[in-house]
């Protein structure tokens, strides 16, 4: 040790000094507040970045000199042990220049570090832990990240006295990094031997950092480990060099909290195979692990079931009509408000929504640099609303905000994979996502990258999604149909659930050995039993060559739960209450797998005939349990406003689903599936429930008076009050084609009586069949006006035998629809009994 040492000792704090109001100087210009809009943020990080090089090269230059000094003390303590003890301690003590006792040096720099770390640790790592205390609010929208920055550089006088912490240990002096840690009890301190700082993050995490250092544009990173022994500032803080680490030595512990978290995720989810490393941030690994599990999956398909059970349709509310982008926001704006509720359905809605608002918002603002606050007043005034909501709808901006750059380039379809409850061992909330800063979110980005292929089909499920609730489409899920069990899934299994149903365009036919020729069959065999010669007509439009298959109405309907029927068809007219399908009206063909006869008796084939052959053959089956179009969904009733019919369309036999009557907005589409479907069991049909109702009335109620007081008390006075039809003259147990004055004949004679061409009846296997005159009927046709809701009609005058009308175009429709609305329909919507699961069971472990 040389005489000089107390001078270059006072020569290295007054560097350091030097580097102290160098930061203090870059902070005072961050938190100018010309300098927080994003526009700015990214010069002031080339800027923090340029300074913290210098600075950092300044460090190294202070960490030499230290080393050679320390190199001189451990010389004399070999040459005089007992003086050596207190040279260090002087050393140490001016260079800290505080603490004056050896001893307690230490335990001071832990407090301190300790104290400052959790301040650190409130503003980075912890910032969407929604589980520790709310320090970081300041982190709420992107702009205030950059004051985060700033805190953080202001923290660093302390953390370059307190991070380079130094112990005696054997005699020698240590340079100690400590590892980030939540409570003092885990605080770990890490020890390098001076002049080789460790660089512990593993080569994969670099190439994540760097990566995320790519992602975010390159500019300066705190990609801060959540556990690792020594950050890359940390790292540039020392003067070791992030492009260039040296050699890995043996890591002590890390912080046993995040092994806890990881273990436990790995645990609950180990078939995803999530693999998460020390160095990864807490808060994008939590995130991370939440979104790849097996949960989301269950979550996703909780959020078709609570889709298909909705009653509300958020449609209109996510289309806003005006051309202004404050109007639009404004819309959005009140959407948030609107669905400001506790299911996830409704959070998800809510999260579009503030997106949605941000980016009008964003649109509104036309490249400024930051929001206008008259924007904000604009849309507080378009709604009405008081000051006092400014902050709520500030708030709705910086979650819109949020939720652009955390979905990012995986799209908005991402949504509906992040919880939307906290659950252990992730407990991501939405405070959580709301609370996460840039940092977490990169890293986040970067997380998943690495399955990438498993997040894409997770996000494709998820646009399908948003599709269905916000542009009105008709998606049927695998999952749906099939059981699911995710104990027995493997990962791609479970995926496959949420892959949409393909709808067969036509039907599919495979000749199968064993498959005799029908009956009477006059043309060559085995061939497409829906086949039909050239010479045939269509029967909607009489032309041998045709496309009218083609122009079916489309998108009339949604697929909705009806209790314990299961999924059913409702009736979706362009506006509420409109008319959707006209009496006659083909509402659209069933396709499926064309199979021999008598092949399945499950529900789900329904046997085709051949009309224009002699006594009719069942020359097949349309099998649609696996492939199907959205028509297999038609429920039976009693009381049906539809029928399948055989019908000759565009060159092919095919079953028609036709209108029986006006369909209502708002109705379920219902067929008739046969006199012997529900031979075993109970029909829920509408008909039959109130019939149900009617005899366990009677049997409850000792006197008819009693029974008037009952049913008074359940319709309040003002309320709809729907009459039971009078039920005479159904024969037997089968209301086929919903005609009470219809008569039953033998199918035959139908035929000869009023077939052109080709005109049948379709069962859901039905071993007898029933078919019905439809000739016999004597009741006029009535007109729109007369008309009553579903449950009113009056089946008896619907049984006109004018011929069917061709589907109407979609401007046609609409003209149609907006001439006419039926608004009291939505009072009987069947949506408003729905509420149990799904028909088939969906086994969850
Ligand atoms: C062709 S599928 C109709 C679609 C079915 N609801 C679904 O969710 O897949 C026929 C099955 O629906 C159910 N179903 C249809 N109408 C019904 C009714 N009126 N009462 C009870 N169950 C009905 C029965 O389980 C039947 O086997």
């Amino acid at each position: 040790m040389t005489r000089e040492a107390p001078l270059e000792v006072d020569a290295l704090i007054a560097k350091v000094e030097g580097v102290l109001s160098g930061l203090k100087k870059i902070k005072d210009e961050i938190q100018q507040p010309r300098l927080r809009p994003a526009a700015y943020r990214k010069t002031t990080r080339s800027h923090v970045s340029f300074n913290l090089g210098t600075i950092s090269q300044i460090l190294q230059g202070i960490v030499q000199v230290a080393q050679r000094l320390q190199a001189g003390l451990e010389a004399r303590a070999m040459r005089n042990p007992a003086s050596a003890k207190g040279s260090t301690t002087t050393v140490l003590k001016n260079a800290q220049g505080e603490n004056t006792q050896s001893g307690d040096s230490t335990q001071d720099d832990e407090n301190a570090w300790n104290k400052n770390t959790q301040n650190d640790e409130n503003t980075v790592d912890r910032g969407a832990d929604a589980t520790l205390p709310d320090n970081d609010q300041n982190t709420q929208n992107n702009d205030d990240s950059q004051n985060e920055n700033s805190q953080n550089n202001g923290n660093l006088r302390n953390e370059l006295a307190q991070n380079h912490e130094h112990t005696q240990d054997d005699g020698n002096i240590r340079v100690c990094v400590r590892d980030r840690n939540i409570s003092e009890d885990h605080t770990q301190i890490t020890r390098y031997q001076e002049g080789h700082l460790q660089h512990p993050i593993t080569d994969k995490s670099f190439r994540r950092q760097k990566s995320n250092q790519a992602l975010s544009g390159g500019g300066h990173r705190r990609i801060r480990s959540s556990c690792s022994n020594v950050t890359p500032t940390v790292a540039k803080r020392k003067g070791v060099s992030v492009l260039n680490p040296p050699p890995k030595k043996k890591r002590s512990t890390c912080s046993s909290e995040l092994n806890e978290l990881i273990k436990e995720i790995q645990a609950s989810d180990c078939s995803l195979g999530l693999t998460f490393q020390k160095s990864d941030r807490r808060a994008s690994i939590r995130l991370t692990a939440a979104i790849l599990s097996k949960k989301t999956i269950e979550r996703c398909i909780a959020l078709i079931r609570a889709w298909r059970s909705s009653k509300v349709l958020p449609v209109d509310a996510f289309r806003p009509t005006t051309n202004d982008c404050i109007g639009r926001a404004a819309a959005f704006a009140r959407s948030a408000q609107l669905y400001e509720a506790n299911t996830g359905l409704d959070i998800l809605l809510v999260r579009l929504a503030e997106l949605n608002f941000a980016l009008e918002m964003d649109e509104a603002r036309a490249g400024a640099i930051r929001t206008n606050k008259r924007h904000i007043d604009d849309v507080l005034n378009r709604l009405q609303w008081p000051q006092a909501k400014r902050k709520a709808l500030e708030m709705r901006l910086a979650n819109g905000r949020k939720w652009q750059k955390i979905c990012g380039e995986l799209g908005t379809g991402l949504l509906c994979l992040i919880p939307f409850t906290s659950e252990a061992p992730c407990c991501v909330s939405q405070d959580f996502c709301h609370r996460l800063i840039e940092e977490d979110i990169d890293a986040f980005h970067v997380l998943v990258e690495e399955k990438r292929q498993f997040i894409d089909r997770l996000c494709k499920f998820g646009t399908l999604m948003l599709d269905m609730l916000l542009k009105d489409q008709n998606i049927e899920f695998q999952c749906e149909s099939s059981q699911v069990s995710s104990l027995m899934c493997t990962e791609d299994d479970l995926l496959s659930f949420l892959e949409p149903v393909q709808y067969p365009e036509t039907n599919f036919y495979q000749p199968v050995d064993g498959w005799l020729k029908p009956r009477n069959w006059q043309w060559d065999w085995p061939m497409d039993p829906t086949w039909t010669p050239p010479d045939y007509e269509c029967d909607l439009c009489q032309a041998t060559q045709c496309d009218c298959i083609s122009n079916l109405p489309k998108n009339c309907y949604r697929i909705i739960q009806y209790g314990a029927k299961g999924r059913g068809i409702q009736a979706r007219a362009s506006y509420q209450g409109g008319l959707t399908f006209r009496k006659d009206e083909y509402i659209g063909e069933l396709t499926g797998e064309l199979v021999p006869p008598e092949t399945y008796n499950n529900g789900m084939a329904l046997d085709f005939h051949r009309p224009d052959i002699i006594d009719e053959p069942v020359v097949c089956q349309v099998y649609c349990e696996k492939k199907g179009n959205w028509v297999r969904l038609v429920n039976h009733s009693c009381k049906p406003c539809a029928r399948f019919v055989i019908k000759v369309v565009s060159g092919k036999a095919r079953v028609m689903l036709q209108a029986i009557r006006d369909i209502w907005d708002g109705e379920e589409v219902t067929a008739n599936y046969g006199r012997n479907f529900f031979k075993n069991k109970d029909c829920l049909c509408q008909m039959c429930a109130q019939s149900n109702q009617a005899t366990i009335d009677s049997r409850t109620l000792s006197s008819p008076n009693e029974a008037n007081n009952r049913d008074n008390e359940q319709q309040p006075s003002g309320s709809l009050r729907y009459p039971i039809p009078p039920q005479t003259e159904v024969n037997d147990t089968c209301a086929d084609e919903g005609g009470v004055s219809m008569t039953p004949v033998s199918c035959r004679a139908s035929r000869h009586r009023r077939m052109s061409c080709l005109d049948g009846h379709a069962d859901f296997n039905g071993q007898e069949k029933l078919c019905f005159d439809m000739e016999s009927s004597t009741a006029p046709p009535i007109t729109r006006e007369e008309t009553t809701p579903p449950i009113l009609h009056n089946i008896e005058n619907t049984t006109s035998s004018s011929p069917p009308v061709l589907a109407l175009s979609e401007k046609a429709r609409l003209d149609r629809d907006t001439s006419t609305t039926r608004n009291q329909i939505q009072a009987e919507s069947p949506v408003t009994n729905l509420g149990e699961g799904f028909g088939k069971p969906l086994l969850w472990f």
